[in-house]
């Protein structure tokens, strides 16, 4: 994580206020202010954070922290499995956790969208309302979130870091997007992996065995080519033909990974 946090979700927070709210008060511009509140940002004029404290009325100390090297490490280590849907990314944590025993611990997602037949709250995800998702985000309890295929998904900031900080092996499924967000907030803890069909008409007809509606699997086969673009950014590639046979290759990156990491 950051050596250097901002604490300005907190801040706002507290005064219930918003970034437009801090904008008019400081004059400090709206792109700035968003990328010190999600703690995107690498260089900041001394102006710029003198007149935030001075409208919040802060010392500099409440608005921002330094942790010294070290300290802010992570001990545990992230798999990320991205890919397009249908790809079987769930299929494949799923068959990991019934035939392996590598202690992986799984964190569900929030996300906005209905549930599918089987499934339940907290597997795979908390499923809440837009409007309960849009609060959490606006209190920053979300690590990343990405709106797909028309509904909402969002990392649990909290959650995340406790279990890294214990020294977890984590395994979830996250969009591309999500996937290179989370690299850039925890770095070398993060292995992506990118999870790929034989071909496109098996990728729709797995969306079509699964009971997904027409207009949802042409949602998701239009995003393909996105999640195509950004796939060598990842760094490894798993092709799930075979279930058995991918999910031995992911059994052994994760045992490759781990070990170098102990
Ligand atoms: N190797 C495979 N061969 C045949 N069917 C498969 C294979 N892998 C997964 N499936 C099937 O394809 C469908 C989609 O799989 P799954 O839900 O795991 O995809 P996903 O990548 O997690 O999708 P999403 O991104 O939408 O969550 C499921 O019905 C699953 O049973
Ligand atoms: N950026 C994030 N993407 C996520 C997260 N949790 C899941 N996902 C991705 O969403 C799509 C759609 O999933 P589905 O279950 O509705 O088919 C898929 O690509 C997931 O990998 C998250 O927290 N953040």
């Amino acid at each position: 994580m950051h050596k250097v946090q901002f604490h300005l979700d907190r801040l706002l927070f507290e005064r219930n206020w918003k970034i437009p709210d801090l904008m008019k008060r400081s004059g400090v511009n709206k792109n700035t202010l968003y990328a010190i509140k999600k703690n995107e940002i690498s260089r900041v004029d001394l102006k710029v954070l003198q007149s935030i404290c001075d409208a919040l009325q802060c010392a500099l100390s409440d608005l921002m922290s330094y942790e010294p090297k070290g300290e802010h490490e992570t001990k545990g280590l992230l798999f990320i499995l991205s890919g397009p849907s249908g790809a079987g990314k769930n299929t494949l944590i799923n068959s990991l956790r019934d035939r392996y025993d590598l202690g992986l611990t799984f964190i569900p997602s929030f996300a906005t969208r209905p549930m599918r037949p089987g499934e339940r709250n907290g597997n795979p995800y908390y499923f809440v309302s837009t409007e309960e998702f849009m609060a959490m985000a606006e209190r920053g309890e979300f690590l990343e979130y990405e709106s797909i295929h028309g509904n909402y998904y969002g990392t649990h900031l909290l959650t995340y870091e406790q279990a890294l900080d214990a020294g977890h092996i984590v395994i979830k499924d996250i969009d591309v997007n999500g996937a290179l967000n989370m690299k850039k907030a925890f770095g070398d803890r993060v292995v992506l992996i990118y999870v790929r069909p034989t071909s496109l008409n098996d990728l729709e007809g797995r969306l079509y065995g699964r009971g997904d509606a027409e207009a949802d699997i042409r949602i998701r086969m239009e995003r393909l080519k996105y999640e195509e673009s950004l796939s060598d950014q990842f760094d490894y590639l798993i092709f799930n033909d075979d279930i058995p046979t991918a999910t031995a290759e992911l059994a052994q990156i994760i045992r490759t990974c781990t070990r170098k990491r102990a």
